[in-house]
Order: structure tokens, then sequence, then C-alpha cells
């Protein structure tokens, strides 16, 4: 076949070269490649590389590796730090010089251990990265030659100024670039703009474009509207383009407008996360009560006339004791080993270390169809006239468009039903036409157009969704002739086609038009007035591993919905084989979305599991309800059409073959195409949040009974309880063992249901852990009085810190072992930190270096009342943890409890849809997810 005239269309040359203009502006396309130096072949190899070295890589600035001393000076951006060192200043300006150098050095301590793990974190990143090349198609001139041009893809970060580059459906822009030439190119820019739709662009003196014939570029227009310019951080939504790149790196718009944004891999415009939700929803609370803290510790002493000068130094220490410091080692420590472990056993890449605790909160897993749930290899099942019979004539002319649209694309990209049409089609049944035009599919559409001409004159071909195409036609094909396409044969050609969708056939709407002269431009207007041929039915097979994943994610608790831009009949059939019990009221359609406003469209999204016909701004909106509703929600999608969905969800997750745009959006992504690793993947997601929720509930308990018996015993005696050094070593040796919590191991359990921490259950839970360890420091104080000898100053005060300090640290050393999950057995780490507190406590009074922290031995009779002490103390903790897990359990319906979950702080999944699942699905846990969750955006980004 033939191609007589350039596509649709194409860069006229310019006038007169205008140097020294901005490429936005009026400047004819001819005069900005003469400005960059460049052709419509590209530069050569040598002078890309020169460039290279002039420009630099295009790569934002932040997003280069910081050096370990930036880091660590960049740890004290953090709020957490920046208290610290705020109470450090107080204590040095109160010439409280122990308590400020003991601050410094935690500081310190907690700004190196992060910058180590900082570096680590972005390490695996970059290699993680390196497995997921962002790539441009380059046109470059293997010699001096003009002739000589070869297309191949680079890294997005060799791109140079000058260099041609190609733009397909599911391509980032690698780059600024002006358009040359386009074929029905759509951009997404919401990365850019917030505009959720995407735009056409075309070029500026396209005769064929939309804006029609001698269009010349509005002056000034180097704005996200200008038609003929597409900026790095878009998207192909549709067709395709070549293109010349004006700016690279940090010379592109989108490093001007969000260059540190991306070094926090906050996308402009993005969603809030449920790791920004819950964990960072407990740093700020947990902030705002520090800094609170010492001015009510100060006031309440004034007021009780108990100040003193070292007073100040105590309410600081006092604040310094409710800190987790080492929270975000912890965190970043859990995240990167499960990251890793992820990777190395099952393919899963985790792109942001959040992700993985993400991945362990979804609670409702939204997927597409073709491609994930199937194999995306469909192939000709049949042919059906309007009448039912074959219809070879509508695979004739499905090839034609076919291999048209494929031909006259800019970068002919390979679709799986295209191709599987064009291998059925008879030898030589689509060559019969010469193409002159094509409108490309786009999912919005759901159709495709070609404009062919024989010698008769021009046919346009369209082929597509059935709804799609039949809404355009105003006749069909009969074995007489034609007749026209009334009601009633609409609606027995939609149920023709509704029974081959039930079979799991994808059926395609093949119907030609004739045109007595050349549409121009080719617009979606002129699909209209056609005469339907018939149908094409594909086979799509199942993909072999989506069963057992489905399966096994409704045993853990995850619910799940299928949204798909296929025909309703078709995704029904595809879920019922998958093991799904699909109610015909579960099934509903893109425009039952368009009819409801957000709130019924959560409740019916809360029951429904085919989403059909939808377009992506569809997808999206129904992820975005499930989320309004409180249901953190996982979108899993490979194509161009998937993108906003996987912008919009809490999680986005796709293969390693998705489009380069959903593999950008998605924040983990599938090295193999087994869909069983994501089921591996959240229960490692939700095993690295037990950890965290384990390190905070552990260390939480103990830090606010220690506050609270710390102010009472401070109302009660005539002394401080603790002197400010004192609490401010047993809090690093508490902090230094705590360390070890990040290598902890939840038992199995703790993967059972969605992970969701909950920062208020989780203080509710550490405020009763707490009041039992201020019970046991007050008997503490009991014990020492009794016991003590003098009783007022001096030797008696020593002592009295000193039996308050070995309780401390024995009571931490029990609270690390008691309120782990139980299960899981305890590591090798853990049980030595514990040995490690424990030995400190009692040994340290007893040694000379004892008394240079102003400890004494406490008295001998003092040791066994201590154990008797412990040994309650821990009946007591245990039977709390044993009475708030029964709790846990009961209000979650009883179903498999997670142990490694704080009772009130890791809510259950709402398995209401999991039961749809086949018998083997266990999820049955109550609903707790109801009621609309407040998503500000925290303005917290240190992690
Ligand atoms: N190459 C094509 N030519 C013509 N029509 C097509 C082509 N590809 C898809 N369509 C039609 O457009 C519809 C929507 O396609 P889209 O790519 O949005 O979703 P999908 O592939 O059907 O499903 P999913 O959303 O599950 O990936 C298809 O169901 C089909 O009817
Ligand atoms: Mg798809």
């Amino acid at each position: 076949m033939r191609t007589s005239e350039p596509p649709s269309t194409g860069a006229a040359p310019a006038a007169c070269p205008r140097p020294g203009r901005r490429e936005g502006d009026a400047a004819t396309t001819l005069a900005v490649l003469r400005r960059l130096g460049t052709g419509p072949r590209g530069l050569t190899e040598a002078e890309a590389e020169e460039r290279l070295v002039r420009h630099g890589e295009n790569t934002l600035p932040t997003a280069r590796t910081a050096p370990l001393l930036r880091r660590f000076l960049g740890g004290v951006r953090d709020p957490f730090t920046g208290v610290l060192l705020c109470l450090a200043a107080v204590s040095a300006a109160v010439t409280s010089w122990g308590t400020a150098c003991v601050l410094t050095v935690l500081v310190a301590v907690s700004c190196a251990l992060r910058a180590r793990a900082g570096r680590q974190a972005d390490r695996s990143a970059a290699a993680l990265h390196g497995a997921l090349p962002s790539t441009a198609t380059v046109r470059r001139r293997t010699g001096p030659s003009y002739t000589e041009t070869r297309e191949r893809e680079v890294p997005a970060c060799d791109l140079v100024p000058g260099d041609i580059v190609r733009l397909a459906p599911g391509d980032l822009v690698p780059a600024d670039v002006r358009l040359l030439r386009a074929t029905g190119l759509s951009v997404h820019q919401a990365a850019l703009t917030g505009e959720s739709v995407p735009v056409a662009k075309y070029p500026v003196e396209d005769p064929g474009g939309p804006g029609g014939p001698g269009r010349r570029a509005p002056a000034a227009a180097d704005t996200f509207e200008a038609p003929h310019l597409c900026f790095q951080g878009s998207s192909v939504a549709a067709g395709s383009a070549t293109a010349v790149v004006t700016a690279t790196g940090p010379g592109t718009r989108f490093a001007a407008a969000h260059g540190t944004d991306h070094e926090h891999g906050r996308r402009p415009g993005g969603v809030e996360r449920p790791f920004d939700r819950s964990v960072k929803g407990v740093v700020w609370l947990l902030v705002r009560l520090m800094a609170l803290t010492p001015p009510l510790v100060l006031t309440a002493g004034a007021l009780l006339h108990r100040s003193s000068p070292e007073s100040p130094a105590f309410a600081v220490a006092v604040a310094v004791g409710l800190t987790p410091e080492m929270l975000p080692v912890v965190v970043n420590t859990v995240l990167a080993r499960g990251a890793g472990r992820l990777a190395d056993r099952y393919g899963v890449i985790v792109k942001r270390l959040p992700a993985l605790h993400d991945l362990g909160a979804v609670e409702v897993l939204c997927t597409d169809k073709t491609g994930t749930l199937t194999q995306d290899l469909p192939a000709l099942d049949r042919t059906l006239a309007p009448d039912g019979g074959p219809c070879p004539d509508a695979l004739a002319w499905a090839a034609v468009n076919s291999l048209v649209t494929l031909q006259l694309a800019e970068v002919p990209q390979p679709d799986p039903l295209d191709e599987a049409v064009l291998a059925a089609a008879p030898p030589g049944a689509a060559e019969r036409y010469e193409g002159v035009a094509a409108l490309p599919l786009d999912p919005v559409r759901r159709r495709s157009a070609a404009l062919v001409r024989d010698g008769r004159g021009y046919t346009l071909a369209v082929k597509g969704a059935p709804e799609d195409v039949l809404d355009r036609c105003a006749g069909l094909r009969t074995p007489d002739g034609t007749a026209a396409l009334d009601p009633a044969a609409r609606a027995r050609l939609d149920r023709l086609v509704a029974d081959a969708a039930d079979e799991g056939l994808r059926v395609l709407a093949v119907a030609v038009g004739d045109r007595p002269s050349r549409p121009r431009p080719l617009t979606a207007a002129a699909e209209s007035g056609l005469t339907l041929v018939g149908f094409v039915a594909l086979r799509d097979a199942l993909a072999p591993t989506a069963a057992d994943a489905l399966a096994s994610l409704a045993r853990r608790g995850v619910s799940f919905a299928v949204l798909t831009g296929d025909h309703p009949g078709t995704a029904a059939r595809a879920c019922r084989d998958l093991g799904l019990t699909v109610a015909p009221e579960a099934v509903v359609t893109g425009d039952t979305v368009d009819a409801l406003d957000d709130t019924r469209l959560a409740a019916l999204a809360a029951r429904t599991t085919v989403f059909a016909r939808c377009t992506p701004e569809h997808k999206a909106r129904v992820v975005r309800a499930l989320r309004a509703a409180g249901r953190t929600t996982g979108y899993l999608g490979d194509g161009v059409n998937d993108l906003p969905a996987l912008r919009a969800a809490d999680l986005g997750i796709c293969t390693k073959d998705a489009a380069q745009v959903a593999r950008e959006a998605a924040g983990v992504v599938l090295a193999t195409k087994d869909l069983t690793a994501l089921s591996h993947a959240v229960a490692y997601g939700r095993r690295a949040s037990a950890n965290i929720v384990t390190y905070l509930r552990i260390t939480l308990s103990s830090n606010v009974g220690n506050v609270i018996a710390m102010l009472g015993a401070g109302l009660l005696m005539p002394f401080l309880p603790m002197l400010p050094a004192q609490v401010l070593l047993q809090n690093l040796c508490f902090d230094a063992a705590q360390l070890t919590l990040a290598l902890d191991r939840p038992p199995a359990s703790a993967a059972d249901r969605p992970a969701t921490l909950r920062p208020a259950g989780l203080l509710r839970t550490v405020a009763g852990y707490g009041v039992v360890n201020a019970a046991a420091d007050l008997a503490t104080f009991g014990v020492i009085a009794l016991t003590a000898r003098g009783g007022a100053r001096g030797g008696g005060e020593a002592a009295f810190h000193a039996g308050w300090f070995t309780e401390n640290l024995l009571t931490q050393a029990l609270v690390m072992l008691l309120l782990r999950p139980r299960g899981g057995g305890t590591p090798a780490p853990v049980r030595a930190a514990a040995a490690f507190l424990a030995a400190v406590g009692v040994a340290l009074p007893l040694l000379p270096a004892g008394a240079s922290f102003g400890m004494a031995p406490p008295p001998l009779p003092y040791y066994p009342l201590l154990a008797a002490l412990l040994a309650l103390c821990g009946a007591a903790l245990a039977g709390a943890r044993a009475r708030g897990s029964g709790h846990a359990a009961g209000a979650r319906g009883g179903a498999g409890r997670a142990e490694g979950a704080a009772p009130g702080s890791f809510g259950p999944g709402d398995g209401a849809r999991a039961r749809q699942m086949t018998a083997d699905s266990s999820a049955s846990g109550a609903n707790s997810s109801s009621g609309v969750r407040s998503r500000s955006e925290s303005p917290c980004s240190w992690w």
C-alpha cells in the first residue's frame, strides 16, 4: 500500500528565519530549528555528545544525589530535630550546659543516622530507577550526509537541545519540545496545569491541524496552552508526533516551576498518600505535644511554688523524654529493608519508600482489565454480519483501518487489536486502498478512523467500540444492499454484541462512509452518516496468575473492582472466569458514573465490581469517590488510559512493560506479569507497617509513662525526681536499643488485613500502657522512700535518682519485650537490646561512672522489692495487651486478628466486597472505615 500524500499534518517550510526569538513566540519552525543549530533529520552523535557536555544532563538539578554533609545538615530541617535544637538553645540560655550538650549529641547522632539511612534509600531508589530507565526515541544523523539517519532509544537524560524526538501514546514528554509534525496528538498536562482533560497539540504551521490552514503561533505563546509546544512533565494521551527539543534539564518549564517539589517526591497537584496521613500525622501530633510540654511543666511548677534553678532544664528534659527521636531512622530502615527484600524475592519495585507502607494500607484494589487481568494478546474468534452470519467484509475494512492508522501515525505503535486484525485478514485485503489521513484511537472516542482512496473516490473506514460506532451510523449493510438503522435494528445489533461479549469476546464494530472529496482537516465531525459493515470479535485469554492473585488478595481482606474501557458483558465474563461472583447490579457503565454526584458514586462504588465503558476520567472519578468515602484505594493498570486513575489513587501499581507514563505515575512496579507477586507485596507492606507501629507503641508507651510519673513526682516531692542529665542519658540508651525494632519479625497474621495507622487510636492505646508504666514508676517512689537511707537531700536524693534510673531502664526492657506483637518470636537483636538496657540500668548506679551522673547505689533491700514491682508491672502490661487485643478482635468481627497491629491503631479492611470472591475467601472484617477522613495536605516533607 502506498501513501500518496503526507499524513494529515505536517510542518510547512518557514518563510524566513527569525533568529534570537524564543521558541514559544511567533517564530517559524524553520527559524527555531536554525537557532537550535539543527534540522528535521536531527543532530549527529558527535554534536549531541558535545551539547551534552555544554548543557548538562537532561535531569532536574534536585534529582541528583546530595553529598553526605548536606544530608546531615538537611536533617536539621525535620520537626523533631528543630524542637530538640530549640530546647538545647533554651538549656544553654539558662546555663544548663549538661542538658544542652546531651541534646546537641542527640541531634548529631540522629542527623548522622538519618543521613546514612537517606543515602541508602536513595541508592536503592537509584538502582530501581536503573531497572526502569526513562527513555526517548531520538532521530540522529549517522554521518555528515543529511540522508543517513537512525532512530534509536536513548536514556532521556542524554537528550540535548536540537534533538529530534518522536512521541507516541503513553510516552512521557522527555524535555520541552516544539512540534514539527503530529497526528491526532493530545497531551496530559495535569502535572503542569492541574487540568485533567488531555489537550490537543499540533504544529502551528500545520495546514490540516485543528487550527486550520496556515495558522501561525500566537505572539508570546510559550505558555502551557500553546498548541505547538509540549513540556517536560506532560505525557502523550493519544496520537503521535515528531518534535524538536528546545530545552532540557534545569532549562525546562517544569524545572522552573517545580524544582524543589520534585526533590521530595511530591508531585505537583498530587494526592495525599496514606503514609502522609498516618505516620506523618503521628509525627505532627507529637511535635505539637513536645512544643507544649516545657511551658506546661514550668507553669505547673510555678503555680505550686516548686520552681528551682533546675526547673527549666527539667522541663526541657521532660519534653525530650516524650520524643520518639529515632522514628525517622526506624521508618526508613524498615521500609528500605522491606523494599529491598521485595525486589530480590518477588521482583516488585517500590519506587518511593513510603509506597511500601501504602501497599499494606490498600483496602480496595481497582484494576483495568485488558493487559492486567487478560494477556492483551487478542486473536480473531469470528466475524459477524448485522444479521449474525459471518462477515469477511468487516474483517477486510477493519484491516484497512488498522493498516492506515498504523502507517500514517508519526510513530507507528503496535496496537494488539490492530495486530490481531491484520494477522487474521486475508493477504492483500488491506492494501487495496491508498491511505490519505487517519484519526488514531483515543480512549474517549473509543474508535479510530482512516480515510482511504481508490479509483472511485474517498472512503472513511471507522472501527471501534460498537456503541460509539453505531451512534454514528445511519444505515447497515444487508445481503441485498443497505437498510436504515432504525431503533429496532439498533436493539437487535446491541443484543448481538451483548451475546458475543457475554462469551468474553472483545467486539469491534466496523463501518464505512463514502466521501465525495477529502475532508480537510479530518476531524471527529467527519465520522457521521456511516454504514455498518459488521463486527469483528476477538478473544483475549486471561492472565494465568490473575485468578490466584485475586483470591489471595481477597483472603488478605482487599476488595476488588474492575475499571475498564471495554464492554460490560466482556468485563463481567472475565471477572466470572477469574472466580468472582458478579451480580447483574454490580456491573455499571461510564454513563451511570456521569449521572451521579460524588456521594452517590461513592455509595455505588462500594457495591460495584465492574465499571465498564469507562473513559480515563471515569476511572479517576471512581477512584476519587472511593477515597473520599475513606477507603484506601490502589489502582493497577498499564495503559495510557489508566494514567488519571493511577495518579488519583492512594497507590498506583503497574507492570514493568506498562506504558512509560503509567510506570512514572505508579509507586510500585511489578517486574513480571505474575500478579501473585502483588499479594506478597501487600504482605510485606503490612509487616513493615506493623514494625513501625510496634516501635511507636513501645517508645510512646514508655515515654508517656515516664512523663506522667515525672510530673506526678515533681508535684509530690521536694526535689526533682530525676536530674535532666539522667533523663537524657536513659533516653539515649532507650533510643539506641529501639533501633533493633526495625529488625523485628511481626507474626504472619500481621499480613492478614489492611494496615492503616490511625493516629488517634494509637495515642489512646499508648495512653493506656503509659498509665500502667507511670503507676509502676510512682510505686517505685514508695519503695525507694521505704528503703532509702537519709530520706532528704544529699545521699538520699542521689540514691533516689539511682533507684528510679534502674527501675526506668528495667521497665523499658520489659516494655520492649512485652509490647511486641506475639507469635513472631523475638529476634536476637531485640533480646540483646533489652538485655543491654537492663545491664546499664542495674550496673551504672553501682559503678563510679554513676556518680558523675549524680547517682549513688540504692540500698540493698530496694532490689527484691523492685523485682516484685517489675513482676507486677509486667503482669499488668501483659494483661492490658491481652485485653486490648481481645477488644480489637471483637471490634473487627473476630476475623484473624493481626497480632502485629496495635489495638485501635491498625483498623481492619472492609471485607464487604471480598465476600464476592470464591468460597475460599475468608475476608470478613467489619467495616470500620466509614466516614470521610480529613485529607488536608501535610506540610511535612522530611522522610
Ligand atoms: N485499536 C483499536 N481500534 C479501534 N477501537 C479500539 C482499538 N482499541 C480499543 N478500541 C475500542 O476502544 C475501547 C476502549 O479501549 P481502551 O483502551 O480505553 O480500554 P480497553 O483496552 O478496552 O480496556 P482496559 O481499560 O481494561 O484496558 C475498546 O473496548 C474497544 O472497543
Ligand atoms: Mg488497559
